[in-house]
């Protein structure tokens, strides 16, 4: 048993999300969970500030009895090469890393760490751009997230944060 790393812009924190965490932990004795991107909030692909998404993460898993969880906001640097060095330097140590980013998959294989990918699951709906994308739409959005994550959303109106940007013409 050991630890692992994933990390995801996780805008907004949804089912699939929860999935793949449930089953990383029953390889692992817990996870540590990157919130990438994290100095960006208030755009169309990246409306929820970290804090935000922490809340929606750490309410869902400890409503679910998870608590072997670390959760470690991660802004972006600007050279591909000192990213993983930079994750390292705010993360407590791991060995596994599950992503399906390939540029992430890269970066941590030419490190040497053991990288997996993860098994997409339901992602006609389980997917943060088709859910964000919803929002907008007026669509049904809510069963495709833990009640959780919607209790939050619906708290810091975030459907009508959405709506507002997807007005702007500057983003
Ligand atoms: N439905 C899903 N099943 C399994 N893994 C998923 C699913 N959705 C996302 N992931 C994985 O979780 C990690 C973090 O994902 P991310 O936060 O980018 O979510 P996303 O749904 O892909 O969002 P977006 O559409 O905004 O890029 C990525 O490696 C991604 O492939
Ligand atoms: N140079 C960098 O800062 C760098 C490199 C690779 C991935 N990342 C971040 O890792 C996260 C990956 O998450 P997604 O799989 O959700 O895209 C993103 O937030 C992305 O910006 C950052």
């Amino acid at each position: 048993m050991s630890r692992a790393f994933i990390v995801g812009r996780f805008q907004p924190f949804h089912l699939g999300h929860l999935e793949v965490i449930q089953e990383i932990l029953k390889d692992h004795e817990s996870v540590i969970i990157g919130i990438g991107s994290a100095q960006y909030s208030h755009t169309l692909q990246n409306p929820f500030t970290a804090g935000e998404r922490h809340l929606m993460i750490s309410n869902t898993l400890e409503s679910r009895k998870i608590f072997n969880f670390y959760i470690i906001p991660i802004e972006d640097v600007n050279s591909n090469p000192l990213w993983v060095a930079h994750v390292e330097s705010l993360t407590p140590h791991f060995s596994s890393v599950y992503t399906n980013n390939p540029l992430v998959k890269r970066l941590f294989y030419e490190k040497k760490y053991n990288v997996k990918s993860m098994e997409l699951i339901n992602r006609v709906e389980w997917s943060g751009t088709r859910i964000r994308d919803r929002m907008i739409r007026g669509e049904n959005w809510e069963r495709d997230v833990p009640e959780t994550v919607s209790e939050i959303i619906r708290e810091i109106d975030g459907v009508e944060r959405l709506r507002a940007l997807s007005e702007s013409d500057d983003l």
